[in-house]
């Protein structure tokens, strides 16, 4: 079985939290393109976007995802990775399999309540948060070798699925 795969979704989906329970599994190490980039900023994406705008953090993101992607080890992207067409091409063909992790918007939305770290979710209310999840949905279809529905589930859950549907490729 693979050790290599990019984890895809939207905000909040799991792709951080089920990478890292994942990782281990999988007798490797995760990445998360988010802590990638914030180290190379040296501030955060919060700050960044603050400053910069959202443009300016997609083209650093997809230099940073040239840049990850076919390395060995999980790889937990961005919610936003989908967002630029050259992103969803070097995912398309990337040799690793790609994995969206899919969650309704009303989860989601659940799960994140209260956070502050997603510049995105602030300038967002709950219309505006259910429009991108559909404009985005299948931006990661398109994207993804293998989808996994999370509702419902935890992570740990979500982590074994990803397995199983591994192991069945
Ligand atoms: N399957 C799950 N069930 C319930 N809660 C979950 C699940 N997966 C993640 N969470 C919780 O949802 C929150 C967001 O998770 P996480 O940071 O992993 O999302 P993400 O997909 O990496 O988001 P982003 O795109 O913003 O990086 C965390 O509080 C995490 O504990
Ligand atoms: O969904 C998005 O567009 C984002 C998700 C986060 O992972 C960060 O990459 C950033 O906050 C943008
Ligand atoms: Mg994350």
């Amino acid at each position: 079985m693979t050790s290599s795969i990019a984890l895809i979704g939207f905000m909040g989906a799991g792709k951080t939290t089920v990478g890292a329970k994942l990782a281990p599994q999988l007798n490797t190490y995760q990445r998360d393109l988010d802590e990638v980039i914030e180290r190379e900023l040296g501030e955060s994406i919060q700050e960044f976007f603050a400053r910069e705008g959202e443009e300016r953090f997609r083209l650093i993101e997809t230099q940073a995802l040239k840049k990850q992607l076919d390395q060995v080890g999980v790889l937990s992207t961005g919610g936003g990775v989908v967002m630029r067409k050259e992103n969803r091409g070097l995912l398309s063909k990337s040799k690793v399999p790609v994995i969206y992790l899919r969650t309704q918007p009303e989860e989601l939305l659940d799960r994140l309540q209260g956070d502050e770290q997603r510049p995105l979710l602030q300038q967002m209310d709950r219309d505006g948060f259910i429009r991108l999840w559909e404009y985005r949905d299948p931006l990661y279809r398109e994207a993804a070798d293998i989808i996994v529905d999370t509702d419902g589930i935890n992570a740990d859950q979500v982590a074994t699925q990803i397995i199983e549907q591994l192991e069945d490729d």
